[in-house]
């Protein structure tokens, strides 16, 4: 029997992408191939991290106790999980609306393929995150409305690392564009300063919610 490792799950709102403000399930694994220096969950990337072993009946059987209809797998990254690709199918044939929170290194082509493709919101780690020689940009190719490419930026240049991939890979005739500020390092004004400056119509500013809604460092929220 296969079992995730699973450092943290608990219900909120989607404090993030399209569908901010709804109620999901969060299931968070452990360990990640990249270290961003601005990385607000570092504590679950090691593997010597504390976590659960859980199967896939564990968790849906927590998922239907909590009648909870969207579910946000995260980490971590939570594609290198082993046996990722068949929770997302036991999800999926389950009727839960699955969306994966990718770091944008992780090629997408074999998820793509799912008979219950999940929705993708896929980072493109921005230069002063430090990651951005990892970034695979076949995926571009690869992305459907239900999908969303999320730049989070700590600065102006940044900002315009993020416009050029934007026009370069045609993001916008894929699916949505999200700027997030990297917490606490650029002002968010800044960021729609950015936005009317270059007649940005493209690009939607996002706040991480659950950062304003409870303590920016509470775990489980
Ligand atoms: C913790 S990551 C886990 C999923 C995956 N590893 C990734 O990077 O997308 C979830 C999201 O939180 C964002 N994030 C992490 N630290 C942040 C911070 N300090 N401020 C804003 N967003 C942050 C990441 O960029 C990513 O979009
Ligand atoms: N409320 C809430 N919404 C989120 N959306 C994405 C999250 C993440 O850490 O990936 C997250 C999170 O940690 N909490
Ligand atoms: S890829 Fe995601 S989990 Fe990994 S260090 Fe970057 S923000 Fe953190
Ligand atoms: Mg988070």
């Amino acid at each position: 029997m296969i079992t995730y490792p699973v450092v943290e799950k608990f219900i909120s709102i989607n404090g993030e992408g399209q569908k901010a403000g709804e109620l999901a399930a969060f299931i968070r694994m452990r360990g990640c191939n990249l270290s961003c220096n601005y990385c607000d969950t570092s504590w679950a990337n090691t593997m010597d991290c504390p976590c659960e072993f859980l199967s896939t009946e564990e968790l849906i059987t927590w998922l239907t106790e909590h009648k909870i209809k969207n579910v946000t797998l995260t980490g971590g990254e939570p594609l290198l999980t082993k046996g990722i690709d068949i929770f997302i199918e036991s999800l999926g044939s389950s009727g839960f609306s699955v969306e994966i929170e990718t770091n944008g290194s992780v090629a997408l082509d074999c998820f793509h393929n799912l008979l219950h493709r999940p929705a993708f919101t896929m980072d493109y780690k921005c230069p002063d995150s430090g990651m951005e020689q990892a970034m695979c940009t076949d995926n571009f190719s690869l992305l459907l409305s239900k999908d969303t490419v999320k730049f989070v930026v700590s600065s102006i240049a940044d900002l315009e690392k993020a416009r050029t991939i934007c026009t370069h890979y045609k993001i916008a005739d894929h699916c949505p564009i999200f700027l997030s500020p990297v917490f606490g390092r650029i002002d968010p004004k800044e960021i729609v300063e950015y936005m009317i400056e270059h007649h940005w119509n493209e690009a939607r500013l996002q706040l991480q919610m659950h950062k304003f809604i409870w303590p920016p460092e509470q775990r489980g929220v």
